[in-house]
């Protein structure tokens, strides 16, 4: 038996689109063992990544490895003070699970070869272990072509611009192969030109290890910026292993019953129904909900819109608090949206509710999954980003491939009732907002057209695939190639 092991890190933002990769790869005649974090890794719960997995239809090429959880004495967390970046504890953690990738890895190859590592762009400290026992390793991003641009271009940015980054507000930074991005919507985690930001250079400068750069994106949509990896604009002195887009890779999930929400959508009129969902963790703080609420109600249009309790505490990752959500919408809010209106409770099945003719819309957190969704989909965005590279998604978003409009306020902690009735308006009555729409169905067939047989993406995975089985037909000679060392 031979395999291919993928690496995820926390979240089901990343588990997802790594699992509909091993789809293809089994498509095409290897099979795939999957790592699954130890319970309580930084991002994730253990509950929503199993309710993943156990949504996955079980093929006999895929497995989940669920490595073990870390004992109190070896563990980084909890951190008993809050960190000033959120991706140093993910790191840590990622760290303190390499011994037990070993010992999967090692056990793993007792009964299969491993031709490849596909590591997370998180897990790069994983590459020792790739090295140890001679897998080769590739990235695998979860997200965009442009937050590679972005990863590989930290060291010199670090260089070039010596002001705090904080400090620098809407100034423009300019990175390879993108529109402008004002500092202020470069993630947090490198709002400071110290320590931590350096931990991040380095950290990232490591993707240059791998064979390969494996992105979940179509040529199509990220042609400047690919060309800008590809020609080494992001490096400066090292060579830029080659990039394979293989996207877009969207997760159908079959649903043991069909969701309410969508016999609901069933009974509204063609491209009439905006829906609001803002990701796997996107909460918003209660004053904020009132003002989506109020905002929507008087936009008069028609509306489905996913709502989560407030967080506990001022951390948007904090767990949910207990409030009733019924409490936190305005007094008599129901009522009035009868009909025209659907508040849905935590999760809807979101690819199911693009999918459905009645949407005609998204306000999106813009997460780069939801955001291929989207597309796959051939519904135009209003982007609200929350968090990670988020805004740096809704620049491109808006700015280069004129897919979304932004809302406004977001940065200034609140976005009022009376932006979102506007922008709601605006996008679905508007003669620029009708443009959008049909720019997004425009693209709907590009991405289409990638994946099908002959299309960029398809025509990636069938050399990946083939450059991997290649090396089995070559063990035929050396059977001892990517063998692990054990011992
Ligand atoms: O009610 C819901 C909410 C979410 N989803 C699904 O959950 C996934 C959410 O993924 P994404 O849109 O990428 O958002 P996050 O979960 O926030 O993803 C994390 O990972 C992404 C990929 O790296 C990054 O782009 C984001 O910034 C980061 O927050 C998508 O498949 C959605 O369809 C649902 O089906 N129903």
């Amino acid at each position: 038996m031979d395999t291919v092991v993928l690496f995820p890190s926390s979240g089901v933002g990343h588990l997802a689109p790594m699992t509909e990769f091993a789809k293809h790869l089994v498509s095409h005649g290897l099979s795939v063992s999957i790592v699954v974090l130890p319970p309580f890794s930084p991002f994730s719960t253990a509950s929503s990544v199993n309710n993943f997995i156990s949504g996955v239809t079980s093929h006999p090429s895929i497995s989940f490895h669920h490595l073990p959880p870390i004992p109190v004495s070896h563990s980084p967390l909890p951190s008993p003070k809050p960190s000033r970046s959120p991706l140093l504890p993910l790191f840590l953690f990622l760290r303190a699970v390499n011994p037990y990738l070993r010992d999967l890895l090692r056990s793993i190859s007792q009964t299969s070869k491993i031709r490849a590592l596909l590591l997370d762009f998180f897990c790069t400290e994983a590459f020792h272990v790739a090295a140890e026992l001679q897998i080769p390793a590739y990235i695998f991003s979860a997200s965009s072509s442009f937050i590679i641009a972005y990863f590989l271009y930290l060291p010199t940015l670090y260089n070039e611009i010596t002001e705090h980054f904080q400090d620098l507000g809407e100034t423009p930074i300019h990175l390879p192969g993108m529109p402008p991005i004002p500092a202020s919507h470069l993630p947090s985690a490198v709002q400071m030109h110290d320590d931590i930001y350096r931990t991040y250079a380095n950290h990232f400068v490591r993707l240059t290890e791998s064979k390969g750069i494996i992105i979940n994106s179509f040529e199509h949509l990220e042609a400047r910026t690919l060309k800008a990896i590809s020609q080494g604009l992001c490096l400066q002195g090292r060579v830029t292993p080659p990039v394979h887009c293989v996207g877009p890779l969207i997760t159908g999930r079959v649903a043991a019953e069909r969701h309410e929400c969508l016999a609901w959508l069933d009974k509204q009129p063609k491209g009439s129904v905006v829906f609001l969902c803002f990701g796997s963790m996107g909460r918003f703080p209660a004053e904020q909900i009132k003002e989506i609420a109020i905002g929507l109600e008087r936009s008069k249009q028609r509306f489905l819109w996913v709502v989560r309790s407030p967080p506990d505490t001022d951390n948007m990752f904090g767990s949910a608090g207990d409030a009733d959500l019924d409490c936190l919408l305005p007094a008599g809010f129901g009522d009035r949206t009868e009909g025209r209106g659907m508040v849905v409770k935590d999760w809807a099945p979101q690819v199911e509710v693009l999918n459905h003719e009645a949407t005609g819309g998204f306000v999106t957190h813009c997460g780069w999954n939801s955001v291929l969704e989207a597309v796959c989909a051939g519904v135009g965005m209003i982007a609200w980003p929350l968090y990670a590279e988020q805004k740096m998604n809704k620049v491109v978003l808006v700015e280069e491939m004129k897919l979304a409009v932004e809302m406004k306020g977001y940065g200034k902690g609140m976005v009022t009732a009376e932006e979102v009735e506007t922008r709601v308006r605006w996008f679905m009555e508007s003669d620029g907002g009708t443009e959008l729409r049909e720019r997004a169905k425009e693209m709907k067939d590009r991405a289409a057209a990638a994946v099908s047989d002959g299309g960029s993406s398809h025509a990636t995975v069938v050399k990946l695939t083939g450059e991997w089985k290649k090396v089995l037909a070559d063990d035929d000679d050396d059977d001892d190639i990517v063998q692990i060392q054990c011992g």
